[in-house]
């Protein structure tokens, strides 16, 4: 198990990962979501020993990793797939990761072959793809049969095969009982693969909960009933009779009703007194994409403006019209607009949530709901709070991520810590609670400096 108690990381000014607790079980794939920036790498590397925290604690089976018993054999770990060198063949850079952990050759041929890469094995890795480089990095992770795993974008440039082998690797990998902790932007593959889910956002917790969980408790649960388009003044005569009864009823472009509120027996026995047909009634719940959107909105630190082209375009004549939109190809001169069924549209500085058509996906459009991003802290409480530290400097490449080698001799049971103060749904309605210090325990450790070894 992997457990952070408190942990914080500050490079100078900024503030990367701030007072984060949570426990990463065995026996199940944990993914781990943040907006870029949200401080998932520093954290990961944290848990890697390759970063000291500013404060609190991180351990894996009870000890921080660089105390950890034989290390290598017990934690295996892919953070930058391009961290190898391009000059050795495959084969040789993981013979050279395996021989400083005392693992046998023979399991290098193994893993060679668990990624699919025997046939390149003796290929320099520079001339590699992305996917290939991904699948290296996996190898290298698996080399010592480690029983705690992390990933950090595992699937990136991946093929749709290449991201199905490795959903199913950490699946495998879950219920062989290990633990999979795998951060990725991909929410569809997420949605697929974890089973757990940790989200930060600006270096805090957001949410510790299960897949299922955080979808419920972030996006809206909505009704679809649809009533015969031939009589359209029964939908009028509906739509009025549910939101008598407190329902929240919003048109669908098709043409259907779109009710919140009200659970779908009721909304039947309400078109059943009202003596309205009904064509469909089925229960709909957001994706995890759309929950995920939901609940990191506040939290995004890079957002594209749009682009004013000042000064680089004709102004039209007056009266003329820009150019016809082409069906799938945007407008010729003109940057496409976003697709009209995106749901999501990030909201401006100062404003709440941006609401679509129906709000945010059929939420209310307000960040009222219990689970709403949470409002930004007051100035000063925070440290996010203050303006961007000047330039940070630019992230090194991490060390070589720590290849892990097999089947360690067991993990010291980890002591039972007390249950890390999670961000419970209830409480994330409400803006962060105002870091005005480490509230967690947080033994001392080395402040560090911008330039830590990465
Ligand atoms: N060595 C460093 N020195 C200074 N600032 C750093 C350093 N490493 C990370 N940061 C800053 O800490 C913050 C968190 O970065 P981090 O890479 O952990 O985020 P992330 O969630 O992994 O982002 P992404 O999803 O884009 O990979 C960022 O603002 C980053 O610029």
């Amino acid at each position: 198990m992997i457990e952070a108690v408190g942990l914080t990381k500050r490079y100078g000014d900024k503030t990367a990962v701030y007072n984060l607790s949570f426990q990463v079980r065995p026996g199940a794939v944990t993914g781990f979501l943040g907006p870029n920036g949200s401080g998932k790498s520093t954290t990961m590397r944290m848990i890697l020993g390759l970063d000291n925290p500013t404060a609190g604690t991180v351990t894996i089976g009870g000890y921080p990793y660089r105390k950890l018993p034989n290390a290598p054999r017990q934690v295996g770990a892919l953070l930058d797939a391009k961290a190898v060198h391009g000059g050795r063949h495959a084969r040789n850079h993981l013979l050279s990761l395996a021989q400083l952990s005392g693992i046998p050759a023979r399991r290098v041929d193994e893993v060679l072959g668990v990624v699919g890469l025997q046939e390149v094995a003796k290929k320099r890795s520079k001339g590699f793809s992305l996917g290939m480089g991904q699948r290296l990095g996996i190898a290298a992770a698996l080399l010592g049969d480690p029983q705690v795993l992390l990933f950090d974008e595992p699937v990136n440039g991946l093929d749709p095969e290449g991201i199905l082998w490795v959903r199913n690797l950490m699946k495998s990998l879950a219920a062989e009982g290990r633990t999979v902790f795998v951060s990725s932007h991909l929410m569809s593959e997420m949605a697929l693969t974890a089973d757990h889910l940790i989200v930060i956002g600006r270096g805090q917790l957001l949410a510790d909960m299960s897949v299922t969980d955080f979808i419920s408790a972030n996006s809206a649960d909505f009704a679809r009933v649809r009533t015969p388009h031939t009589e359209p003044q029964l939908r009028e005569k509906l739509a009025s009779a549910l939101t008598e009864a407190g329902g929240h009823v919003l048109p669908e472009q098709d043409g259907a009703l779109r009710v919140t509120g009200l659970p779908l027996p009721r909304i039947s026995d309400i078109a059943h007194d009202s003596d309205v047909r009904l064509w469909e009634l089925s229960p709909h719940q957001a994706s995890l994409e759309e929950a995920y959107m939901r609940m990191t909105q506040g939290a995004v630190d890079y957002r594209s403006t749009i682009d004013q082209k000042a000064g680089l375009q004709q102004p039209l004549p007056p009266g003329a019209q820009p150019p016809m939109p082409v069906p799938g190809q945007g407008q010729p001169g003109w940057y496409a607009p976003p697709p009209p069924h995106a749901g999501y549209a990030p909201p401006q500085p100062g404003q709440g949530p941006a609401a679509g058509a129906y709000g945010a996906y059929g939420a209310p459009a307000a960040p009222q709901g219990a689970y709403a991003a949470p409002a930004p802290a007051p100035a000063g409480a925070n440290p996010y709070a203050h303006a961007a530290p000047p330039a940070p400097q630019a992230p090194a490449q991490p060390a070589t991520p720590p290849a892990a080698p097999a089947q360690p001799a067991a993990a010291a049971p980890a002591p039972q810590a007390p249950q890390p103060p999670a961000a419970a749904p209830a409480s994330l309605d409400k803006a962060p609670p105002a870091p005005a210090g480490p509230s967690a325990p947080a033994p001392s450790a080395p402040t560090t400096q911008p330039e830590d070894a990465r």
